[in-house]
């Protein structure tokens, strides 16, 4: 059976963190993953993710200053954007969480490739130690123009160039829907370099129960696959959280 992580980014807004960790507890989730934690005290995180034995399984560097996207593969802005890994790393090893996510940013050219490169491999060294694995996401162009990273085959070539085994790759259906398309033989062929998958409808972002995805199907191959880690459930709820969960019960 297929496992969900709910994305507290979106889901459960309107709740503090610790609590939103009992709201996906409560509906039945098997994990969580947040975008930005930092406002809330980790030992209230913690205690939280110990109540209700749910795993925290992400957590996202800072966007950086308003209007920003992320740092790493900013030419220019190397100190801010290690500054925004070693907090991503200290926040995630207070609480126990497996992957940092490093947002890339707006930017393009070969200095930002570089500097991306650059900088992974600085969080993959800072993160290795604690069994941390550092994930890159293209995201689409639409909601995020000018993003860095927008594909899965330009990650693909960047992960080959840091060449280290713990910076992966997070497959967001959603955006790669709309960026490729091909999701059945591109979570095959990427499996191999995946950290985390995460869904949601498409085109709307919404629960991932209607649509030009079917959803059944992925997580039918992905079993097929022996893929076993929760997926990220990464979607702007149609009304409230708990009136849009039918597509999880259902599963
Ligand atoms: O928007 C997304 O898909 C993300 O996963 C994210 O981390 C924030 O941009
Ligand atoms: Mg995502």
């Amino acid at each position: 059976m297929t496992a969900f992580s709910a994305n507290l980014g979106f889901l459960w807004t309107e709740l503090p963190l610790p609590d939103a960790i009992r709201a996906a507890k409560a509906a039945g989730f098997q994990a969580v993953e947040c975008h930005w934690p930092y406002d809330t005290p980790p030992q209230e995180v913690a205690v939280a993710l110990r109540e209700t034995g749910l795993p925290m399984l992400g957590l996202n560097t800072v966007r950086g200053q308003p209007g920003e996207n992320g740092l790493a593969a900013l030419p220019q802005r190397q100190q801010e954007a290690r500054d925004a890994i070693d907090q991503a790393i200290a926040y995630a090893r207070a609480i126990g969480t497996p992957n940092v996510h490093v947002m890339a940013g707006f930017a393009e050219g070969a200095d930002a490739r570089a500097t991306f490169v650059t900088n992974l491999r600085y969080a993959s060294t800072q993160a290795a130690p604690h069994g941390i694995t550092i994930l890159i996401e293209p995201l689409n162009r639409y909601d995020a123009p000018g993003y860095f990273l927008q594909t899965s085959s330009q990650a693909a070539a960047i992960l080959e160039d840091v060449a280290r085994p713990n910076v992966k790759l997070m497959f967001d259906c959603y955006h790669l829907q709309i960026m490729e398309g091909d999701l059945t033989r591109h979570l095959t062929e990427r499996l191999p370099i995946i950290g985390h998958i995460q869904i949601a409808s498409v085109p709307d972002r919404s629960e991932p129960d209607c649509g030009e995805v079917n959803y059944p199907h992925i997580y039918a191959h992905l079993e097929t696959l022996g893929y076993k880690t929760p997926l990220g459930a990464e979607y702007k709820p149609r009304t409230t959280t708990d009136a849009g969960l039918g597509w999880l019960s259902a599963c």
